[in-house]
């Protein structure tokens, strides 16, 4: 039966959502006091017998590493950036498994809450139990609570179910003014709930509601809240100062009963905030799972904000007052191979040489746009000696110039180069970082080319996830003193068994060029040149002869 109408009664009849009693697998709710009794033991260190703890019944293996786990009890946000998207999200970059109790289902976006949908408590109540009896939570993060029965709810299931710590974000209004909680859960939050708290973390507007209207407009009236919301139950407290007016930084202020501690970072101008604070939240609750102190958790909790909001802040998405920032630090990858490489790039293959632009008095981005010009498709920066700030410098120039001719460009050997400068890719030699450990830093997306002069090593480039080969040398070369050859009788055997696209490299001019392209092999996609192009008073000139010639051969031999 297809679960529609999401709040409705007959969903609430658990129609949808029950274990199926029938199947063989279908654990029931375990008792309670099993699932404190591992926790109890997890934190005392003591490992439980397999009987014990269920797990021979399953048929699981108690050796396997138990993952943090952080439970968020929160609402959804439909456009994504706050609530428990914003909390799936956090747990997620910061490698800690999350599970989900939805109190409430909102209508949301840039521009504000348009409407919410209160989850009965009763199904909150399921939700909870089914998570917690089960799934060996860590820590408990609390955001959106609507109602006061749906606290109460979450009070006597954390009784029954007892966690390591409890984040609670005390959710009220959100930033675009809209009031997420019914202000009768006040009463409930000041006398109850905070006393579960291992931290809460109000911003201004919730710790100014919680303390009855106090004004906070200083890093003063947030010190003097922290200690009046300590002295109401939670261990610590952190006040959250991201909507304190005229302040260059962004502050926050922790207290946890002794010490103060003023937690600066630099305020990173953006409309993208939508969703810091849950997302603070939930790395300090994420953190905890791991294990750190609650300071440290908090510190670093910040730190990351900070840094997706850095990453962030030119995104546009929505056209509301505050958009959502990106999580995982990736949405801004622009490629110029669009994630997909086919070996058509390698067609005509320049690789710089800082030497010679300096012979021809000649700064990097010129030579390179002259190739582009001319008809390079593809470029590799072969910087052997240059200091690793200026290489970046020069990768990220360079990036800018390959971009709008979707021309993709590749770093020889630097690893930390390419990923710096947010480069295409890389070209490795033999000796160089193996592929392999390349792809596994670089990740799927980015071109990886192995310079190969053996059927073995082409075999073993492609077993390490390698997209194209260079082979080579073809003809000895004064770009790369005491380089073996392999000849044309060598190109022609690894690309008949090479099964990833190869570029023929080493001594190819404009004589030459031709022969060696023709050497037949389909997967032989293009040739690769250094002095030829770049040695020369016109890159621009020779590019293009080059590009004319092969163009031509290839035309002709079709
Ligand atoms: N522009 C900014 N630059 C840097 N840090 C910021 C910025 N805005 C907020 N922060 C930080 O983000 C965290 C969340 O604080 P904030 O006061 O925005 O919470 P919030 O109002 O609960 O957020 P939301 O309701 O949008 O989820 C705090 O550590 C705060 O200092
Ligand atoms: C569902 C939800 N939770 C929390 C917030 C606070 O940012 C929000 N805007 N929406
Ligand atoms: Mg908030």
């Amino acid at each position: 039966m297809a679960c529609s109408g999401l709040l409705s009664n007959s969903f609430i009849a658990n129609k949808c959502f029950r274990p199926r009693r029938h199947h063989k697998l279908a654990v029931p709710y375990p008792r309670s006091f099993s699932s404190s009794r591992v926790h109890l033991a997890q934190n005392l260190g003591i490992s439980m017998s397999m009987e014990e703890n269920g797990a021979t019944k399953q048929g699981l293996d108690v050796s396997r590493k138990k993952l943090p786990h952080v439970l968020t009890v929160a609402g959804s946000d439909s456009g994504a950036g706050a609530g428990i998207q914003a909390d799936l999200k956090a747990c997620a970059a910061r490698g800690v498994y999350c599970s989900t109790v939805i109190t409430a289902v909102t209508a949301q976006n840039t521009v504000g809450v348009q409407g919410v949908n209160i989850v009965p408590d009763e199904f909150v109540a399921q939700q909870l139990k089914s998570v917690l009896s089960d799934m060996e939570v860590d820590v408990v993060k609390t955001g959106m609570l609507p109602s006061i029965e749906i606290v109460k709810v979450l009070q006597q299931s954390l009784k029954e179910f007892p966690v390591r710590a409890v984040v609670v974000d005390p959710v009220m209004i959100s930033t675009s003014g809209d009031v997420l909680a019914d202000p009768s859960i006040l009463a409930r939050f000041r006398e109850e709930l905070l006393m579960m708290a291992d931290i809460v973390t109000p911003n201004l507007k919730e710790a100014s509601t919680l303390l009855g209207g106090m004004r906070l407009e200083t890093v003063d009236d947030m010190r003097r809240a922290a200690k009046i919301l300590h002295s109401m139950g939670p261990r610590s407290v952190l006040v959250k100062g991201g909507d304190l007016p005229e302040s260059f930084d962004a502050v926050d202020v922790f207290f946890d009963g002794e010490e103060y501690h003023e937690l600066h970072s630099p305020r990173v101008k953006t409309r993208n905030t939508h969703g810091t604070g849950c997302t603070l939240a939930s790395c300090i609750a994420a953190e905890l799972a791991k294990g750190s102190s609650m300071l440290s958790a908090v510190k670093l909790a910040k730190r990351y904000v900070e840094t997706a909001l850095e990453y962030s802040k030119d995104i546009i998405l929505g056209n509301g007052a505050q958009g959502p920032f990106d999580h995982f630090l990736r949405l801004k990858h622009n490629t110029s191979t669009g994630g997909t490489f086919s070996g058509n790039e390698l067609f005509l293959y320049a690789v710089t040489d800082s030497g010679m632009n300096e012979k021809w008095e000649r700064p990097m981005e010129v030579a390179v746009k002259e190739a582009i010009k001319g008809g390079a498709t593809i470029i590799q920066l072969r910087e052997k000696d240059a200091e690793t700030r200026k290489f970046i410098e020069t990768a990220k120039a360079c990036l800018k110039i390959c971009r709008p001719y979707k021309v993709p460009l590749l770093i020889n050997d630097r690893i930390d180069v390419a990923l710096a400068s947010d480069a295409d890719g890389v070209h490795v030699g033999q000796s160089d970082m193996p592929a392999r450990v390349a792809r596994s830093l670089l990740g799927p997306d980015k071109v990886i080319g192995v310079s190969c002069k053996t059927v073995e090593q082409a075999h073993q480039a492609w077993l390490d996830g390698a997209d194209y080969i260079g082979c080579g040398g073809v003809y000895p070369t004064s770009t790369k003193a005491n380089n073996s050859t392999v000849g044309l009788d060598g190109l022609k055997t690894i690309c008949l068994a090479s099964k990833l696209p190869v570029v023929a490299i080493g001594g190819i001019n404009a004589s030459n060029a031709i022969t060696v392209l023709g050497i037949g092999p389909p997967n032989l996609k293009g040739v690769a040149v250094v002095s030829t192009v770049f040695d020369r008073s016109s890159v621009v000139g020779e590019t293009r002869k080059l590009h004319s010639m092969l163009t031509e051969a290839v035309l002709k031999a079709n």
